[in-house]
């Protein structure tokens, strides 16, 4: 453990008064499970300390925090610290995010801002600060979220030429001069409450008000602009917390609006007492995310959908980055071996697997944290809205899909020796990753739940037969899902759907049926019947798929085979295909046997 870093965060605690009791005991190790304390992956150093709403009071304890040498995110918001700004800080070179945002800390702002190069969130709002904002705040070139609000700042506004910076807000000081051209893309209302003249500064677009639209996407748009204008947006943050949090309610923007910003102030103080006290947010190795739970909370949330496991929300953190949560229902197991499995999947790291950034646990609250894919799922590329404007999801990219996929679950099939399983393959948990390949999510939540219900439809066209008497899934039902998947790829069709209003086809049978009676040709999407040259590829993929769908889970081919199935279909191709852009890894070609051959052993 880092003895060194221990030792600083004891003598910051035994230094200053607060009103809330930590569990840092210098008996315990100082990366176990100390309140507020992150440490790196190999539990060398401290890297996040976030402390809000403690009930600190006083100066902050001198050669303290500015030993953590490696610290990268301090939030030490909504406190009452008082005094000038903590100088120490300036020597935490590695600072990501730094949150004193709602203390009473006075006096001039530090004139070198440019040590902290790496800064991407900086909150200094709602205390006494006064005097300039120093220039030196341009050099800030990470920058994407600046809160200045609610201090006592005078002066010209610093030409902040960020590229980077998305969230701005300076309202509420007694800053001088005109807007510099470079913030001009910014909303008037960063910038209200000032002695701004206002010829000059004519901001390009003056945002209506803070109130909430009744859907979604603008709703979340809306959201990032209430926390930069303040307090009275403070208002339906703060709900979307009650959202996320409480579990009272459904989401019901209306009621949003009218909620007084008394009453979620105290809401706002028990829930982060009761969230502090009783669990903690783990974030995982890489995670380079800028948040504590109260950012999690407060963030504004836009609920993407309820699945098998849970509710997932689309969060926007106030450093304006957009994360999904997670929020699992019906956790049946104890807090050991939730945190175990979590460890097992927030340590995988492959390109084609999402990556578990952060997870927590509390006996009223499981919430699991992942990047938000702005593109959304292969189910939504797949589905959305057919028809005459939409871009459809081609033949490349389904090809893309199909290995990525393939090489994720296989690669998630080698871990926790040999033994984990993904559990719940489908199109609306793969998504694309930088390389447009495709990157599943929500693995491994299966053994967290009581057995499964087969009461979920849209779960049922993946689920493998067998799982109706053994209740488990397995590395062989991953196996049969990802067969289904990419049925649902080549036939662009769900793997439940309705047809002719009631009538619900289970996909594996349908395409079963039509290959039987020799119409293999009217299997396929007709959105891919516009690339050329790709029959001989769709029909060496449609057969795959068949094989891992077989009935019997021991004649599905395991997950390693498939991988290399798939990439000879590229390899094999390729030659033939000189329009193909991508040069597809793979080995020796493999024998395919002809479609007539496929399914006889597997058909139910
Ligand atoms: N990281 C993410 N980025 C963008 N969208 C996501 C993310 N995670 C989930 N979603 C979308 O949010 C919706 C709800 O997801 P969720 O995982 O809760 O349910 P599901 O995938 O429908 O079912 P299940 O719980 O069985 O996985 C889905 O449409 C999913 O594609």
């Amino acid at each position: 453990e880092p003895i060194e870093d221990k030792h600083a965060l004891l003598d910051f605690i035994n230094n200053i008064s607060h009103s809330r009791n930590l569990n840092w005991d210098e008996r315990t190790s100082v990366c176990n499970n100390w309140t507020g304390v992150t440490c790196n992956h190999d539990n060398s150093r401290v890297i996040a300390v976030r402390l809000p709403g403690i009930g600190f009071r006083g100066h902050i304890p001198l050669n303290t925090l500015g030993r953590l040498s490696a610290l990268q995110i301090l939030s030490l918001r909504s406190n009452a610290f008082s005094g000038p700004f903590p100088t120490d800080l300036l020597e935490l070179g590695n600072l990501t995010g730094l949150y004193l945002q709602f203390n009473n800390f006075q006096g001039p702002l530090p004139w070198n801002f440019s040590v902290w190069k790496n800064l991407n969130g900086l909150n200094l709002s709602n205390n006494g600060f006064n005097g300039s904002i120093p220039s030196s705040i341009t050099n800030l070139t990470h920058l994407t979220a600046l809160g200045l609000a609610n201090n006592s700042l005078s002066g010209d506004i610093p030409d902040l030429n960020i590229p980077s910076l998305q969230l701005l807000d300076l309202s509420n000081n007694n800053l001088t001069g005109v807007v510099p051209r470079s913030l001009l893309r910014f909303p008037s209302s960063a910038f209200v409450g000032n002695k701004i003249s206002p010829e000059t500064s004519q901001p390009p677009v003056l945002p209506p008000t803070a109130q909430p639209k009744k859907h979604s996407s603008k709703f979340s748009e809306s959201a990032i602009l209430g926390i930069v204008i303040g307090s009275s947006a403070l208002a339906f943050v703060l709900i979307a917390l009650l959202l996320i949090v409480t579990n009272r309610k459904k989401a019901d923007e209306k009621a949003i609006a009218v909620k007084s910003e008394k009453k979620e102030k105290s809401l706002k103080r028990t829930t982060s007492e009761r969230h502090d006290t009783n669990g903690k947010l783990v974030f995982f190795e890489g995670c380079n995310l800028a948040f504590d739970l109260e950012d999690l909370f407060r963030a504004s949330a836009e609920v993407l959908g309820k699945g098998t496991f849970g509710t997932t929300y689309k969060a926007a953190l106030e450093d304006a980055t957009t994360v999904a949560v997670k929020r699992l229902r019906e956790v049946s197991i104890g807090r050991k071996d939730f945190e175990q499995q979590m460890e097992v999947v927030g340590n995988i790291r492959h390109e084609n697997v999402a990556p578990l950034r952060s997870y927590y646990y509390s006996k009223d609250e499981k919430l699991m944290v992942y990047d938000f894919y702005d593109l959304g799922s292969v189910s939504v590329l797949l589905h959305a809205k057919r028809g005459e404007d939409r871009i459809p999801l081609d033949w490349e990219t389904r090809m893309k899909i199909a290995i990525g996929v393939a090489r994720g679950i296989a690669y998630i099939h080698l871990q926790n020796v040999g033994k984990l399983v993904h559990g719940n393959i489908k199109a609306s948990n793969v998504f694309l990753n930088s390389q447009k390949y495709g990157c599943v999510s929500d693995l491994g939540l299966a053994p967290l739940m009581s057995p499964i219900t087969p009461r979920i439809m849209r779960t049922a066209g993946y689920r493998a037969p067998e799982i109706t008497d053994t209740r488990k899934v397995s590395q062989a039902s991953d196996v049969y899902s990802y067969g289904v998947l990419l049925l649902e790829l080549l036939t662009g069709k769900s793997p439940v759907h309705a047809v002719g209003g009631e009538e619900v086809i289970h996909l594996v049978r349908w395409v079963h049926s039509v290959v039987r009676e020799e119409w293999t040709g009217e299997v396929f999407d007709v959105e891919l019947l516009r690339y050329p040259n790709i029959e001989e590829e769709m029909v060496a993929m449609l057969q795959i798929g068949m094989s891992c769908v077989a009935r019997m889970p021991e004649q599905r081919p395991k997950m390693a085979n498939v991988v290399k199935m798939v990439e000879d279909i590229r390899s094999v191709n390729t030659d033939n295909q000189p329009s193909s852009e991508t040069k597809w890894p793979g080995s020796t070609p493999s024998l395919i046997p002809p479609v007539a051959q496929i399914g006889s052993s597997s058909v139910s």
